[in-house]
């Protein structure tokens, strides 16, 4: 029995992680590792957490003690790390908490498994799950991020997250550790904080509250449903080669007004009001700063190498992700309010 620890699978993508590799392979035992931040969530995995191979337990990756008592009590064979810190506005008024959690937290990891696995590294897998933030943005145009483009961060989130990339290949050189790292586009799909632009323009609309656009709304970014990166992330984890590097996307750039444009539609559509009704709760406002034009992954290699492709055609994937939105009024309600409320009102005055 292989066990794997999940670092940050209370959150959004972490949560549809955790899931498939439950499902998918009952003879792998799965411990998640989540602070429970006001991002992660144990209500992402309700319909999880009962089964055998499951475990949950919460604890900081900052706290480098907890890390290095849990590696040597659980002996895992490998580690799948998305615990982060990953909302762009929020490392603009915080980058601290960004250093502590994704830079920190993950040498953190790294020390550990490189003190714990040292008899046999090679056999022992260390797998950073990133963002294609670290290369920067592309202007308006064909061209697309590859695995050879250069870091060139511009967000404290995206420096943190293009430190911690080059910690992971760092100890792979001198450790001779077995990593791999993937860089993800934006992914939309259930479970996601209301934070960020679809989940959060989901719930406006849904109560007839402004939908705030930064600047003009031109920014481009490559959305990609997160079951396909979920999937993407185990095709990686059993079969990349050590040392590589895969980036994952959906070949889908959207310019942020057109896609709230077509989220309008939809969501007029299922709440039964006139066509153009919920256009009107766009609402510009100030500018990210330092907000990146646009990002586009070039995701041949995963596609050519593991014969990965996406599932979903967008306008298919945001529909189901409205549906999802609209059945599950607790789940939403339980994030906007109470504890959470705190988190979730910030966006309107943190940029
Ligand atoms: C929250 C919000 C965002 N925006 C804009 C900013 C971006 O151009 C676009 C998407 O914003 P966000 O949903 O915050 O996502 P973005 O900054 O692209 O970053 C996401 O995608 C990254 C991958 O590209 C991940 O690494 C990040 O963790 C994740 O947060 O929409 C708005 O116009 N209004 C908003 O209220």
């Amino acid at each position: 029995m292989k066990k794997i620890l999940i670092t940050g699978g209370a959150g959004f993508i972490g949560s549809h992680v955790v899931r498939r590799f439950v499902t998918t392979y009952p003879d792998y035992e799965i411990v998640n590792l989540d602070k429970l931040t006001y991002a992660g969530n144990l209500e992402n995995l309700r319909d999880i957490e009962n089964q055998p191979n499951y475990k949950f337990v919460k604890g900081d990756i900052v706290d480098a003690a907890f890390i290095n008592s849990l590696f040597e009590t659980e002996a895992f064979d490998g580690v799948i790390h998305l615990a982060a810190e990953s909302h762009v506005d929020r490392s603009i008024t915080n980058p601290t908490e960004f250093v502590m959690t994704n830079v920190v937290g993950t040498v953190n990891l790294l020390n550990a498994a490189r003190t714990y696995w040292k008899d046999n590294y090679g056999e022992k897998r260390f797998y950073h799950v990133s963002t294609d933030e670290v290369y920067g943005t592309l202007g308006e145009g064909t061209d697309m991020f590859t695995e050879e483009t250069a870091y060139d961060p511009h967000s404290p989130y995206s420096a943190s997250k293009a430190s911690s990339d080059h910690f992971v290949r760092a100890y792979a050189d001198t450790y001779k550790m077995d990593t791999v790292i993937s860089n993800c586009s934006n992914n939309y799909g259930s479970y996601h904080f209301p934070e960020k632009l679809i989940p959060l323009s989901i719930n406006n609309i849904k109560h007839n509250k402004p939908i705030p656009i930064y600047g003009k709304g031109e920014n481009i970014r490559d959305w990609l449903w997160v079951e396909d990166h979920a999937r993407a992330i185990d095709v990686i984890y059993h079969q990349a080669e050590s040392g590589s590097t895969y980036n994952i996307g959906g070949h889908n750039e959207w310019k942020n007004i057109d896609l709230i444009k077509l989220l309008c539609k939809i969501m007029d559509r299922k709440l039964g009001r006139v066509e153009g009704e919920s256009e009107k709760l766009i609402t510009y406002v100030t500018d990210r700063a330092g907000h990146d034009l646009r990002y586009a992954i070039d995701a041949s290699k995963l596609e050519k190498n593991l014969n990965w492709k996406p599932s979903l055609q967008f306008e298919e994937g945001l529909e189901k992700t409205v549906d999802w939105y609209l059945e599950n009024e607790a789940w939403l309600n339980n994030v906007t309010s109470g504890n959470y409320q705190h988190y979730y009102e910030e966006q309107y005055t943190n940029r």
